[in-house]
Parts: C-alpha cells; structure tokens; sequence
C-alpha cells in the first residue's frame, strides 16, 4: 500500500515571544481520520497550516509520505486543504471548481473523477451552477469535492461543519468518510463538536494550550481520559469555554 502516513515530532510555533505549539507530536497511518479537538486558541488551525506548509514550524518535523517536508514547498506536497470560509472560485462553476485541481488529467479522467464526486457528494443538479448560487452547505460539498479531486495524500479541513444545521452535518460525516475511504486519504479534521471527534475519527488528538495533551480513539478517550479536562469534554461534550 502507497505510503500516506503523517507525523508530526515536536513541532514548535513561537510568534515574538508567544509560544502557540509547545511540542506537538502526532502520528496517523495511512488512509486514518484523525480529528483534531480543542478550545478556541489552543493551536488547532496553526497546526493544520503547518502540515500544508502555509506556515514553518520553529522547530521540530513534519513528514508526510515518510517524508521530511521542511524543504517540500506548500504545492509540492501532495496535501489537500479545504477551509472553513470555503474559498470556491467565484468565477468558475461547481464542475470547472472541481475539475481545477485535475489539469494534468486527460478529459476523460477528469470528467469520470468530477461526475463521481458529484454523484458521492449530490452535486448532480447543480453542477453548472456557480458559488453565488448555492447554499453555505453546497458551497461546503463543492470545497470538499475540489480538495479531494486530485486525491491528495493527506486532506486536511478546518472546521468542515461549522455553518451546517444537524441533518446536513449528519449526511456530510457520512460523505466526507466514504469520500476519505474511497480516495485513500489519510484525513485530519479540525472541529470544536466533540460528537463530530467521536462519529468520525480513527484517533482523537485533544489539543490544550498547544499541545496535545492525549491521543486515542474515541473509545479510549471515554474509558480512560488522562486528565478532568479530556474527562469533562468527552462526557459533556464541551471544548469551547469561550
Ligand atoms: N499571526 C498570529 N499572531 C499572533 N498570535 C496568533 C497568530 N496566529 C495565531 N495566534 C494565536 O495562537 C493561538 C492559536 O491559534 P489557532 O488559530 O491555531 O487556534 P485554534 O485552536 O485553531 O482556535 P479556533 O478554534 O478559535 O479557530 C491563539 O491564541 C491565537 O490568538
């Protein structure tokens, strides 16, 4: 099996003087979820922009593939990002959004790869629509659509729930993991809802003042959390005290 795996080994973040990652170390296998879970400020999203390479890290490594990534530009390395404000073109509509990141592709390719992620993330109807037309629900499938397309290695989102009412966030948990499954991603996921950390992830990294201060799959969080704040966020299901 292709090598998809991510590390992270001590990874630091300084701004000024601020520390905002004090050591993060994580590690997800080929084709995992992993979620990242935390309060506002505790370093989630600096992580994420780290692993994409939109940020260098002051220390410490990435690897991606098994490989350093440090001196592996934010284009080159085989990652997908998809952002809580979506960012679609607004000029393009939902098929040439998702067709963007498919150039290199023969037309046949990228026609089959588009009509599939239509189909997968029911985009069907409204494929020739563009972003001013569609719902902040639709204009989130299509992101994921676009990010997943070329199948990147590793797909990374920030918050892929956050403007999505109970029953559209349901549907997408289910998408986004036969998506992940299909493209054999290896996935990190940034959320504040613990019951999203728990349906989705292989393993939970639970980040408190930019660090992680325990790792496990949501089973081993509910049986055993190492510390009251794990113990009070997975049985309330609170992570934001803001
Ligand atoms: N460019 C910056 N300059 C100064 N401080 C920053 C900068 N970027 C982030 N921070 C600080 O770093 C900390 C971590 O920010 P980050 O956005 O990674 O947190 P987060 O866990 O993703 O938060 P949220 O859930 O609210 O998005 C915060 O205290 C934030 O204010």
């Amino acid at each position: 099996m292709t090598d998809h795996s991510l590390e992270l080994k001590n990874v630091s973040k300084k701004i000024g003087h601020l520390t905002i990652l004090g050591g993060v170390n994580l590690k997800l296998d080929t084709g995992k979820i992993g979620v990242l879970a935390g309060e506002s400020g505790s370093g989630k999203t600096t992580i994420i922009r780290i692993i994409a390479g939109l940020e260098s890290p002051n220390d410490g490594e990435v690897i991606i593939c098994g490989k350093e990534s440090a001196t592996i530009s934010a284009k080159g390395r085989n990652v997908g990002l998809v952002f809580q404000d979506y960012a679609l073109f607004p000029h393009l509509t939902v098929t040439q959004n998702i067709a963007f990141g498919l150039r290199k592709a023969s037309n046949n390719e990228k026609q089959q790869r588009v009509d599939s992620l239509l189909n997968l993330l029911n985009l069907m109807d409204i494929a020739k629509r563009f972003p001013h037309q569609l719902s902040g629900g639709q204009q989130q499938r299509v992101a994921i659509a676009r990010a997943l397309a070329p199948r990147p290695a590793i797909i990374l989102f920030d918050e892929p729930f956050s403007n999505l009412d109970s029953i559209q966030k349901r549907k997408l948990r289910e998408q986004i993991k036969t998506l992940i499954k299909e493209t054999k991603s290896t996935a990190l996921i940034v959320t504040h809802d613990i019951d999203d950390a728990m349906r989705l992830a292989d393993e939970i990294f639970i980040i408190q003042h930019g660090k992680v201060v325990q790792s496990g799959t949501p089973k081993e969080l509910r049986l055993s959390p190492t510390n009251s704040y794990v113990a009070e966020l997975v049985s309330h299901g609170h992570l934001d005290r803001s």
